[in-house]
C-alpha cells in the first residue's frame, strides 16, 4: 500500500468547493426513485439518465470530486459508445465504486441488518481498480428503534466495514466507510446523537484493530438529526452544533475528510445542514477534517423530475443538476445563502 497516494485520493475528494456524486443505487433503489417520475427501470434508461448527470460539464468539472458508481455503470458506455467511467475521468473527477452486496437479515436480531459482500472483495477490487476506479464505498445501515439498535448488530457492520477498508487500502483504493444510522422513526435528535455516537465509537475501534490507515480514507455519516417522525424537529442551527460535537467526539483528526449522506433529508435542508457546520467551523477551517457532501438523492431528485426519462428534457435535468451541485459546493465552503436558491442557473 503506498499510503501518500490513498492520501493525496481522499484529500482530492474533499476537496474545498466539491463533493462526491453518489450515483451508485443499486437496482431496488433506482428502480424506486424511476417509479416516482414514471420511468421504467430499464438498462438502457438508467445508463440514459446516468449520462445525462456524467455529461453535465459545468457540475462535474466545478463541483464534484468523485462519483460513487454502481456494478452495472462502470462497465457500461455511453450511447456514443465512450466507457461512462471515461466521461467521469474526463470532468477531471475521480471514478468511485460500491462495493458492498446489500444487507441480509442478521440472526437473533429481529429487525436488524448487516451489510454483506466480503467474499471475492479483493478480486473484485483488482478488477475495479484495473478499471479505473481509485475509491470505494461500503454502507453498514443501523436502525433506531423500540430495543435497537442492539450492540450485535452495531458490532458485526462495524467488523465487516473495517475488512472492507482494510482489503480496500490493500488494493491501492480509498475506502468511503459509511455507517449510516437512518432517520427512519419517531426517535428525537438526542437519541440519534447517541446513537451515533456508539457506532462511530465502535467504528473506529474496528478500523484501528484493522490496521485501517485512517489517513487514506473518507468516513460518510449520518447527521445528528430528529427522526422524520419526531414530532419536534431540530432547527438548522441544532443539527450542525449537535453533529460537529459529536464528530469532534468521535472522529480522529488524522481522518482527512468526512462526506455526509443525505438520507432522505429535502435537498434545501442537506443544503442548509453542510453550510451550518462549515459555517461552525470558520474561514480557514477550524476543524480537522473537511466537511463536504456525499448526496445521493439530495442531488438527484431535482434532475430526476426535470428529466423524467424524456431525451428533449435533458438540458433541464443538467440545469437542476448543476444548480443543486452549485448550491452544495457553496455549503462545501459555508457560502451558501437561501436567497441563492432561487438563482436557478
Ligand atoms: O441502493 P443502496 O445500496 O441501498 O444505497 C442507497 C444510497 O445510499 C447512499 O449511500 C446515500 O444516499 P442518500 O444521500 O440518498 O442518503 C448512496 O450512496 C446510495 O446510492
Amino acid at each position: 500500500m503506498n499510503l501518500a497516494d490513498l492520501n493525496k485520493v481522499a484529500l482530492a475528494m474533499v476537496t474545498p468547493g466539491k463533493g462526491i456524486l453518489a450515483a451508485d443505487e443499486s437496482s431496488g433503489t433506482i428502480k424506486k426513485r424511476f417509479d416516482a417520475i414514471k420511468v421504467e427501470s430499464t438498462e438502457e434508461n438508467r445508463r440514459d439518465y446516468r449520462e445525462m448527470l456524467f455529461r453535465s460539464t459545468e457540475a462535474m468539472s466545478k463541483y464534484v470530486s468523485g462519483v460513487i458508481l454502481y456494478d452495472e455503470t462502470i462497465w457500461q458506455n455511453a450511447k456514443d459508445g465512450t466507457p461512462l467511467i471515461k466521461l467521469i475521468e474526463q470532468s477531471g473527477a475521480i471514478p468511485g465504486i460500491k462495493v458492498d452486496e446489500g444487507t441480509q437479515a442478521l440472526p437473533q436480531c429481529p429487525g436488524e441488518l448487516v451489510t454483506v459482500g466480503l467474499d471475492k472483495l479483493a478480486e473484485r477490487l483488482k478488477k475495479y481498480y484495473e478499471r479505473g476506479a481509485r475509491f470505494a464505498k461500503w454502507r453498514a445501515v443501523i436502525d433506531i428503534g423500540s430495543g435497537i439498535p442492539s450492540m450485535t448488530a452495531i458490532s458485526v457492520n462495524a467488523h465487516a466495514l473495517a475488512r472492507y477498508a482494510a482489503l480496500c487500502q490493500a488494493a491501492q483504493i480509498v475506502p468511503i466507510v459509511e455507517p449510516e444510522v437512518l432517520m427512519d422513526g419517531d426517535h428525537d435528535i438526542d437519541r440519534c446523537y447517541d446513537v451515533t455516537q456508539r457506532v462511530l465509537n465502535k467504528t473506529f475501534q474496528e478500523l484501528r484493530i484493522q490496521r485501517v490507515e485512517l489517513e487514506g480514507m473518507v468516513l460518510k455519516p449520518n447527521m445528528a438529526i430528529s427522526g422524520k417522525k419526531c414530532g419536534k424537529q431540530a432547527s438548522v442551527d441544532e443539527v450542525a452544533e449537535k453533529t460537529v460535537r459529536l464528530l469532534k467526539a468521535c472522529v480522529p483528526a488524522a481522518v482527512p475528510g468526512i462526506a455526509f449522506l443525505s438520507g432522505g433529508q429535502s435537498d434545501e435542508e442537506a443544503t442548509a445542514h453542510l453550510n451550518a457546520m462549515n459555517r461552525i467551523g470558520g474561514l480557514p477551517s477550524s476543524l480537522p477534517w473537511r466537511l463536504t457532501f456525499s448526496y445521493g438523492r439530495a442531488l438527484q431528485a431535482a434532475p430526476q423530475k426535470a428529466w423524467s426519462g424524456k431525451a428533449e428534457n435533458i438540458a433541464a435535468g443538467q440545469r437542476a443538476f448543476t444548480h443543486r451541485a452549485r448550491m452544495n459546493a457553496l455549503a462545501s465552503k459555508g457560502e451558501w445563502e437561501t436567497g441563492l436558491e432561487k438563482k436557478v442557473a
